[in-house]
């Protein structure tokens, strides 16, 4: 949802200890001993990435050969055992060559989920999200590689009504042609066609195996996407207002969860787990419904603000919303910002999606960790580069703001003139 192009995470070059710490916070349940044993080499697509590369930080701890392909370097230092390879997940020749003796894939790059990557041309997000999806299945027919998992999303389900305590067989995907937007209409054509081509036959007679992980929003330390942009957004003072019903739920994983849940899943995928997640798909969490604003307010805390008290209406925070998805489009031949929220956000705030993780806990025994938001929010701030000073942007907020609250009664006085 709120990544920030000025909150980049610096590396050790730039004075901030890298972190690969969330591959020993993260429980296997005693399935580590059949995950080397079905493993010896896994590449990770987006393994550049936030939760590409802590998955290839675990995998490499357990003793798993990795091969991080991403086209940007990580930030942080590639772990023994992992190599980099920069390369595009839509080039055929270099996926294929990067996947020489692997027998695992986690196809976890992606672009245009949230904040200005959103706003992207439609052709750039499909071509990575579909095509590269497509790419990476052909790769491993051709490679005979017979596990392939894909980091999808809740996204490829909720189309904008509400979802409660939704589950992998009676929610289905979004309407393709629904409006949405193309990351979620992306995700769920690759969602589909992972698990379409579950089954296939390979060279040698195995069969590709496949499975779906769909998480909701990720958070954790050095996450980029999320915390920074609500602790910049605080600050800005962007978020002193709250909007939307508060029982409004939703529901969140930390990275070590997510992990877990990967490394679960290429378990499942084998003879020793009797293939149980083939061709299934899973919701996974940390197993807690919450209001954004209520699990946000730790932020308030460390930051030294008040919480939110002023409950603005709903009409007013999607036409701001609107206005600065406009404003961004048009200044982006010459300046480019963040809006501090994207119409398709707002709509995630204001309406309810959670799922139940049942069968991910019956078949792949996957049992979240307890974490606590304000861990990762101590970690954030001890770590975050310098505020950059961006209040004239609040200055262009508020001044919509008072703007639109006039637009009703100006509506209302011309027609009852
Ligand atoms: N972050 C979340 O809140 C969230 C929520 C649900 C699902 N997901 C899914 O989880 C996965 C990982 O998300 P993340 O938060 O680590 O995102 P991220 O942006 O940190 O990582 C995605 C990586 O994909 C790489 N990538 C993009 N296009 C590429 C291309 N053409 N070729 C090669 N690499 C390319 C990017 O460089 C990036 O490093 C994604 O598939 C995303 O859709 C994320």
């Amino acid at each position: 949802m709120f990544p920030s192009p000025g909150d980049a995470i610096r590396t050790r070059a730039n004075g901030v200890v890298p972190h690969c710490s969330q591959a020993s916070d993260c429980r296997l349940n005693g399935h580590s001993g059949l995950l080397c044993r079905s493993t010896s080499k896994a590449l990770i697509t987006g393994g550049g990435g936030y939760f590409g590369y802590h998955l290839g930080c675990a995998l490499a701890s357990q003793g798993v050969r990795v091969i991080l392909f991403d086209r940007h370097k990580p930030r942080w230092e590639i772990p023994n055992k992992a190599v980099f390879i920069q390369g595009d997940v839509r080039d055929h020749d270099a996926v294929f060559k990067a996947c020489e003796g692997v027998d695992c894939v986690f196809h976890a790059a992606s672009y245009g989920m949230c904040g200005s990557e959103q706003l992207e041309k439609e052709e750039e997000i499909e071509s990575i999200n579909v095509g590269g999806t497509k790419v990476v299945i052909e790769v491993c027919k051709k490679r005979s590689i017979s596990r392939l998992i894909y980091t999808s999303s809740v996204n490829v389900v909720f189309g904008g009504t509400d979802i409660e305590d939704g589950d992998e067989e009676t929610v289905p995907y979004i309407l393709l042609e629904k409006e949405v937007d193309h990351y979620s209409r992306t995700k769920a054509i690759a969602d589909q066609m992972v698990l379409g081509a579950n089954g296939t036959l390979l060279k040698g007679g195995d069969k590709l195996q496949t499975c779906v992980l769909r998480p909701p929003g990720i958070y954790g330390p050095e996450e980029q996407k999320h915390i920074p942009r609500v602790v910049g957004n605080i600050q800005r003072r962007l978020l002193s207002f709250k909007f939307g019903d508060p029982n409004t739920l939703m529901n969140w994983i930390h990275i070590s969860n997510l992990i877990q849940g990967h490394l679960l899943a290429a378990v499942a995928l084998t003879a020793d787990k009797d293939y149980i997640a083939s061709g299934q798909p899973y919701y996974i969490h940390d197993g807690e419904n919450v209001n954004f604003f209520e699990w946000i307010a730790p932020l308030y805390e460390k930051l030294g603000f008040q919480k939110p008290w002023i409950h603005l209406p709903t009409y007013l925070v999607l036409m701001a919303a609107t206005f600065l998805e406009y404003a961004h489009l048009l200044l982006k031949p010459v300046f480019s910002f963040t809006p501090f929220l994207t119409k398709r956000e707002v709509m995630k705030l204001l309406i309810t999606h959670t799922f139940r993780i049942d069968k991910a806990q019956k078949e792949l025994g996957f049992y979240p960790k307890k974490f606590m938001l304000a861990e990762t929010v101590d970690h954030y701030l001890k770590t975050r580069p310098k505020h950059q000073d961006q209040s004239w942007l609040t200055i262009i907020f508020l001044t919509f703001g008072v703007f639109c609250m006039f637009i009703p009664f100006v509506f209302l006085s011309l027609t009852h003139s």
